[in-house]
């Protein structure tokens, strides 16, 4: 879609105030230029006694009043229609701030709204790949650009369009050669500010993309400042910033720079041009070749038409910049969000489910998961244990669809996973990840997210079955404690228990718990697991765990292996084979034992 087109649509729904916006600087623009007409009448034909060369509605009204000598005797009518025009004048002006505001207002609006809900309906993958920081900078300094162009600059090209109009018909109207003289150089300003326009648009890209960084620089740096403290990065840090800001500012001066040069010529170009008007004016005048009032007008006009002209420079750069945004939001917008590929159906979910010679890669020719086949009946607790970098999040993944497996088949209570719609797949998946997010909210705000209408005991059920409801009862406020930013006035192992109550509020009929016992002690675990056998029977549960202790109890355990199953069984016969799971448990076994025996040395 060309920029045009796309600029249009942008204006869709708001089309009409634009129009009134637009005729409202017309009338604006008409009435300033009535004023000098009637200052030279006034001049010419009412003081002086030269006859009236003025347009008709002028000549009519002067009938109309009485006359020339009813003028000249009573002079203040002319001051007071000047003081008319003003104010009609004025209040066109307001007319079309307040429009132009009002429709730029409600562009923005829409764009934002546009914007984060398509964001939200992205590919999970375009997350994964995104950078938070540029993505905020899309968000609200490029809308901002945008709508900052629809709220002033567009209506003042329409301003510049009827300035130069209404002045080349009202100098046509009075004298020919002087109107050729007062815009010989206009067209060299134009073509002059169009290839600035050209030049400036990769400078201010360049200079945005920049900001880009730094943005992305600044915010990665405050979610990770506890690792740059730990690790005594600040040196680093804040070299790595300083010379991203380094670059920011070299980008800036040159926009600066190539600025000040587009204003120093520009201004030479008006002033040649106004010069040559009051040169030649002065000259006919004295000629007689025109009147006195004919010059006052022909350097008003001057002066009034130059100014758009020069603010053209710079309207269009802003255009520029205001293109180098648009395409930007455009970029987003042009992602292709979520698509169902399936028939998209919404089955009852109850929780059996076959993978069948399933295979998945990120990238193309690099395998993630290798030929997976197993199956669970509904209510059975399958843990999948193996290295890391094996598979195991991928393979929960799958499940939720946040990704889509290239081969093979993975059925639901006996549907096709890829049929299934999206959403109600992951409405019926509860998920509490590795590490999990946490709002800036209330601790009952972040375990009501998954279940909006849920009551204040059933939020402490979920919490007591994550063991976590104790532990929030003993802070000063309780469940209206104050989460701080990505839940750091929690421990790890409170956050990944305010996670798993998160995901126990709502009956799903699979759960899935992706290392998220990790932060807690044993104790803790079995105590959860404990709980979780007790509240789901009916649900089908997938555990991820690095720690057999958490593990063992599972019906179903599947090692996985560079993502291919090496081995498929429950504790007591996978210990049995010589194997990665056999090697894991003595490991642990071994630490067990020694921890125990060193425990029992110090009492
Ligand atoms: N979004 C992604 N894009 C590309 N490759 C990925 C992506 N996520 C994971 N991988 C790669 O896929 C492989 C499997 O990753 P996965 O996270 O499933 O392993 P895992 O067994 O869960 O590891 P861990 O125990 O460390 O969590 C790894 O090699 C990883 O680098």
């Amino acid at each position: 879609m060309t920029k045009m087109k796309k600029l249009l649509k942008l204006t869709k729904g708001n089309r009409l105030l634009y129009i009134t916006a637009i005729l409202s600087i017309a009338v604006a623009t008409f009435v300033s230029m009535i004023q000098p007409m009637i200052i030279k009448v006034t001049l010419d034909s009412i003081i002086g006694d030269k006859p009236i060369d003025a347009p008709v509605a002028i000549t009519n009204l002067i009938a109309k009043v009485g006359g020339r000598e009813v003028l000249w005797r009573n002079i203040w009518i002319c001051s007071l229609a000047i003081v008319l025009l003003t104010c009609t004048r004025g209040v066109f002006l307001f007319l079309k701030g307040k429009l132009s505001a009002q429709a730029a207002e409600n562009i923005a609006r829409n764009m934002r709204t546009k914007l984060y809900d398509h964001i939200q309906n992205l590919p999970y993958k375009y997350h994964v790949n995104a950078e938070s920081g540029d993505l905020i900078q899309r968000c609200t300094s490029d809308v901002e650009t945008v709508r900052k162009f629809f709220a002033n600059q567009l209506v003042q090209i329409g301003r510049s369009f009827f300035m130069v109009t209404f002045a080349l018909i009202m100098m046509l109207s009075l004298n020919v050669k002087m109107t050729f003289i007062a815009m010989i150089v206009v067209p060299f300003i134009f073509v002059f500010s169009y290839v600035f326009f050209k030049k400036i648009k990769h400078t201010f890209e360049e200079a945005d993309k920049q900001e880009g960084v730094l943005t992305s620089i600044l915010q990665e740096n405050l979610s990770g400042v506890r690792v740059v403290k730990a690790f005594g990065r600040q040196s680093f840090e804040i070299e790595k910033y300083e010379e991203e800001n380094k670059k920011y500012r070299d980008f800036t001066f040159k926009l600066i720079k190539l600025l000040s040069n587009y204003w120093s010529l520009s201004d030479l170009l008006c002033m040649t041009q106004i010069g040559l008007v009051l040169i030649s004016g002065v000259y006919f005048a004295v000629s007689g070749e025109i009147s006195l009032g004919t010059l006052v007008v022909f350097t008003t006009y001057e002066g009034m038409l130059l100014w758009p002209v020069r603010q053209l420079g710079r309207i269009l750069s802003d255009m520029g910049k205001m293109t180098v945004s648009l395409g930007r939001i455009t970029e987003i917008l042009d992602v292709p969000v979520e698509q169902e590929y399936g028939k998209a159906i919404k089955p009852e979910v109850k929780g059996e489910i076959s993978f069948e010679n399933v295979s998945f890669e990120y990238e193309k020719e690099q395998g993630v998961l290798h030929d997976i086949s197993f199956k669970v009946n509904k209510g059975e607790t399958v843990a999948i244990v193996g290295p890391t970098g094996s598979g195991k999040s991928t393979l929960v993944h799958l499940l939720l669809r946040l990704y889509d497996y290239n081969n093979g088949s993975i059925k639901i209570d006996g549907t096709e996973l890829k049929d299934i719609e999206r959403k109600w797949m992951r409405s019926n998946v509860g998920i509490v990840l590795q590490e999990p997010f946490l709002y800036s909210r209330t601790i009952k705000e972040n375990i009501k997210i998954a279940k909006l209408d849920s009551e204040d005991v059933e939020i402490h059920n979920a919490a007591s079955s994550a063991a976590v409801h104790e532990v929030i009862t003993s802070f000063e406020n309780g469940y209206d404690t104050i989460v701080g930013e990505k839940g750091v006035t929690l421990s790890g192992g409170q956050r990944q228990r305010v996670a798993i109550a998160r995901t126990l509020i709502k009956d799903m009929p699979i759960l899935i718990f992706d290392d998220s016992l990790s932060a807690v002690d044993a104790e803790t675990d079995r105590i959860i697991r404990t709980e979780l056998n007790k509240k789901s029977s009916d649900n089908t549960t997938f555990i991820i765990s690095h720690r057999i202790s958490t593990v063992m109890d599972a019906d179903k355990i599947i090692v996985l292996n560079h993502g291919k199953i090496e081995s498929m069984g429950t504790h007591d016969e996978l210990i049995m084979e010589d194997g990665i799971y056999r090697r894991i448990w003595e490991i642990q076994n071994s630490l067990d034992t020694f921890a125990e025996e060193k425990k029992a040395c110090n009492e």
